[in-house]
C-alpha cells in the first residue's frame, strides 16, 4: 500500500512522525496480530489451537501471536477467555494504573465502548467491588458491546446505550472516564488500507469538533480530582494534541505525564500551547498500530458529591425464587432482583448504584440469571458464562468439533442419561446450556450470536 502525498504531509508535523520509514511499514503490509487473555477465566494455553507468543510489553495481559488464526473457530474466544485486540490499545493498563487507585472501588466510564476492547480490558483491571458503566450511543454496535461483557462475564458491569450529554444529570459521579474517542482512524491505515480512501481534512475537522462536543458533554459527569483518559486512533495533531491543548484551555484540569519504558519506542509529545504530555504510537517503531493516548485530572466540580438515587424500579425476588435458586447458584453477597421478568443478581451496592443510574437506558447489569417458570429456573445464557454458576450443575464436555456445532446452533447428541439443563463446556470452559430431553436436546446457545461463517 503506498499512501497519498497529501496524507504524508498532513502527519509532517506530528511529533516523532519518520516519513520513510512509516511509508516503509505500510508498503510491506505486514500484520501484527495480538490477543489479551482474561485473567478470571483463562487459564490453559494449550486449550488454544493457536501459540501465544512474545507478550505485549506494556500489558501484563497482552500476547503477539506468530500468525493470525481463524478466530471465529476458536471456541475459547466464545467463551470470554480471550479478546482478539490491537496491541497499542493496551497501553491504557498503564494510564489507569499510573493515575488511578486500582486498589480501591472506583466508578469508570467507559464512554464510546463498542465493541468492548477497552471495557474488556478495564474490567480485568478493576477493584472487584468497583463499578463500569460501558456505554456505546450507536444501538446496533451497543448490541455488540453487550455481547462481548456478557461473554466476558465481569459481574460489575452496566452496559448502556446513551449520548454523552445523557451523562449531564450525573454530576461528578465518576472517578474515571476513558473516551476512547471516534476519530478520523489513520492508525489503522496499514490494518484496513481501503480506509485510506475515506480520508480527507475535512474529515479530521469534523471528528475534532465531535471530539470537543464529546469531551464538554461528558465533563460534568467526572468528579473533583476524577481522572480523564482520551485516545485516538488518528495520527492528526488535530485530534491528539491540539485536542489536549483544547482540554486544558477549556477545563478546570491537569495534563497527567506517564512513565514509560524507552524500549518500548513510544513517543512522548507535548502539546504546542499547554505541554500536556501525550503517548503516540507509531506502527514503524513499535508492534502495535497508530495510537494516541492522554490523561488529565479534573481539579474542581463546582458541584457537590452525586446524590442518592433512592429506590430503583425493582423488587428483590421471593423467598420461594431465592430458595429455588439455591441449587442453581454459588453462595454470594449479590443481591437478588426482579426486572422485566428477568432475575438479575448484582453484587453488592451495584442496586444502589443502579438507582443513581435510572436515567440512563440500561441494556444489562451485573448478571442475567434467567426467568422464573414456575417451580424452576429457565436459565439465561449470560448465567453460563458468568463466575456465579453453582459447582452441582451438570456438565457436558465437549471437543473441538462438537463445541463448534453446538457453538453454530446445532444438535448435540449427548449420550447421557441425565436429563435436564446441562452447562456445555470446552476445554473445561463454558459455552452456554443446553438442556438434554429423552430423545433428543435443546440447543440454547443465543441465535443472534451463532457462527455463521463456513470453515
Ligand atoms: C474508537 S471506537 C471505540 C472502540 C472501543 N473503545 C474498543 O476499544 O473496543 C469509537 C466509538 O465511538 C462511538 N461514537 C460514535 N459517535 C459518537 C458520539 N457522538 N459520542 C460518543 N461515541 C460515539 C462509535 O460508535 C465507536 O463505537
Amino acid at each position: 500500500m503506498s499512501l497519498p502525498p497529501n496524507i504524508l504531509r498532513a502527519f509532517s508535523n506530528a511529533p516523532g512522525f519518520d516519513e520513510e520509514a512509516f511509508c516503509r511499514v505500510h508498503d510491506t503490509g505486514e500484520q501484527v496480530s495480538s490477543v489479551r487473555i482474561n485473567p478470571a477465566k483463562f487459564s490453559d494455553p494449550a486449550a488454544l489451537s493457536f501459540e501465544l507468543d512474545r507478550r505485549i510489553p506494556w500489558t501484563a495481559y497482552g500476547y503477539y501471536l506468530a500468525s493470525r488464526p481463524l478466530y471465529t473457530f476458536e471456541p475459547l474466544l466464545h467463551a470470554g477467555a480471550f479478546y482478539v485486540q490491537e496491541a497499542s490499545s493496551m497501553f491504557l493498563e498503564q494510564a489507569l494504573q499510573q493515575t488511578a487507585d486500582l486498589s480501591r472501588p472506583l466508578r469508570v466510564l467507559d464512554l464510546s465502548a463498542a465493541p468492548g476492547g477497552k471495557s474488556t480490558h478495564i474490567q480485568s483491571l478493576l477493584h472487584p467491588e468497583s463499578i463500569l458503566v460501558s456505554n456505546e450511543v450507536i444501538k446496533s454496535r451497543a448490541a455488540i458491546l453487550e455481547e462481548n461483557m456478557i461473554k466476558w462475564g465481569g459481574s460489575n458491569v452496566v452496559v448502556t446505550n446513551n449520548d454523552p450529554r445523557d451523562f449531564s444529570g450525573l454530576q461528578g459521579y465518576f472517578d474515571v472516564i476513558v473516551v476512547d474517542a471516534p476519530c478520523s482512524g489513520s492508525g489503522m491505515f496499514r490494518r484496513d488500507p481501503d480506509s485510506v480512501a475515506g480520508w480527507s481534512h475535512d474529515l479530521v475537522a469534523l471528528c475534532s469538533q465531535r471530539q470537543q462536543r464529546i469531551l464538554a458533554d461528558i465533563w460534568p459527569a467526572l468528579k473533583e480530582d476524577g481522572v480523564l483518559i482520551y485516545s485516538t486512533c488518528s495520527y492528526s495533531v488535530e485530534e491528539d494534541e491540539e485536542l489536549a491543548d483544547w482540554v486544558l484551555e477549556t477545563f478546570e484540569v491537569s495534563s497527567l505525564p506517564l512513565l514509560t519504558d524507552s524500549n518500548w519506542n513510544i513517543v512522548q509529545s507535548f502539546s504546542e500551547k499547554h505541554q500536556a504530555a501525550g503517548y503516540r504510537f507509531y506502527p514503524d517503531k513499535l508492534m502495535g498500530e497508530g495510537f494516541y493516548l492522554t490523561a488529565f485530572k479534573k481539579k474542581s466540580a463546582g458541584s457537590g458529591p452525586p446524590r442518592k438515587g433512592g429506590r430503583g424500579k425493582w423488587e428483590q425476588v421471593s423467598r420461594q425464587v431465592r430458595d429455588g435458586l439455591k441449587h442453581w447458584m454459588k453462595e454470594t453477597d449479590f443481591s437478588l432482583i426482579s426486572l422485566h421478568e428477568n432475575i438479575l443478581a448484582l453484587p453488592p451496592l451495584m442496586a444502589e448504584e443502579l438507582a443513581l443510574l435510572q436515567s440512563l437506558y440500561i441494556r444489562n447489569a451485573g448478571v442475567t440469571i434467567g426467568k422464573w417458570a414456575g417451580k424452576d429456573l429457565v436459565p439465561d445464557h449470560a448465567f453460563a458464562l458468568s463466575q456465579l454458576t453453582a459447582t452441582g450443575i451438570p456438565v457436558l464436555q465437549l471437543e473441538r468439533a462438537e463445541a463448534l456445532n453446538y457453538l453454530r446452533k446445532e444438535e448435540i447428541k449427548t449420550g447421557t442419561g441425565q436429563m435436564g439443563w446441562h452447562m456445555v463446556q470446552y476445554m473445561g470452559h463454558t459455552l452456554g446450556w443446553i438442556k438434554v430431553l429423552q430423545n433428543r436436546s435443546n440447543n440454547y446457545y443465543p441465535k443472534e450470536w451463532r457462527i455463521l461463517k463456513q470453515v
